[in-house]
């Protein structure tokens, strides 16, 4: 049996394996393998907001090859140092104590996502991820040389190809640290195009707060000028109901930030 089907996620365990993913309902063109940065981590079994019932998830490695999970789980400490270290940044940016929000990581649900897209013999039919926002605090991506990742721009709406630089990670704001500062800074729509002759491999890190963690505008940043632009909602809830769409398409829309804007 592949070794990759020995570590195949399924409806308890969303960890490991798979080539099935969903982006807002519609299928992926790509292979991932996901882990979690805390060998074990609680998450909500379920959206349901009064469900209670905790689900813990836990890293399925591999046996072959032998450095697999030493490797990845080397490189998501040092990664989860760098993302620390840009929020802290953030915040000071914004007038705030650096580690304002360095607690709600204590119990983190971040994970590591190894992104395999093959060649693509239907670009114009397929995407390899569709567009989407990030829903956790900070994105560390790396990507390889073949490029495919695009950002819209605010502007127009156009969709800008992000241009590979090497040995340089790309730093996306997610919608967390968005809902925080109040749409000071905003976390991007993007989506990865297909390209049919070459395979593509890409790693994001997502920086995610602990389950319980309830997310809305920082209060020192919010006052008569500038009113909270969002109504608190809990991570773990925002991030099972995000990933409903994960085994079966849907027919719900995915959970948006926008769904907790106050209206002005
Ligand atoms: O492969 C990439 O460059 C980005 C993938 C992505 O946007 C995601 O997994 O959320
Ligand atoms: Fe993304």
């Amino acid at each position: 049996m592949d070794e990759k089907k020995k570590v195949k996620r399924d409806e308890v365990n969303a960890m490991g394996y798979h080539d099935r993913e969903h982006t807002k309902n519609v299928r992926d063109w790509k292979e991932v393998f996901d882990y979690l940065v805390q060998n074990q981590t609680e998450i909500p079994a379920s959206h349901e907001a009064d469900d209670k019932e905790l689900r813990t998830l836990t890293n399925q490695w591999p046996q072959y090859p032998t450095d697999f999970r030493e490797t990845l789980e080397e490189y998501a400490r040092e990664v989860e140092k760098l993302a620390y270290k840009l929020l802290e940044l953030i915040f000071l940016s914004l007038g705030l104590p650096a580690n304002k929000f360095n607690h709600c990581f204590k119990d983190q649900s971040s994970m590591v996502r190894l992104n395999y897209y093959p060649p693509c013999p239907f670009p114009h039919l397929a995407l390899r991820v569709g567009k989407h926002k990030d829903a956790g605090a900070i994105i560390v991506l790396a990507q390889d040389d073949v490029g495919g990742l695009e950002v819209t721009r605010k502007s127009d709406g156009e969709w800008i190809p992000v241009k590979p630089t090497p040995d340089a990670y790309i730093i996306n704001v997610g919608d967390i640290v968005q809902v925080w500062n109040n749409d000071k800074y905003e976390s991007v729509e993007h989506r990865v195009v297909v390209n049919s002759e070459k395979e593509r491999f890409s790693i994001p890190f997502f920086f995610f707060p602990a389950h319980h963690v309830m997310v809305k505008p920082v209060e020192e940043l919010v006052h008569e000028k500038n009113s909270a632009k969002y109504r608190e909602y809990n991570w773990g809830k925002f991030f099972a109901n995000r990933n409903r769409s994960d085994f079966n398409k849907r027919n719900v829309e995915n959970i948006q930030i926008y769904h907790f804007r106050i209206s002005e």
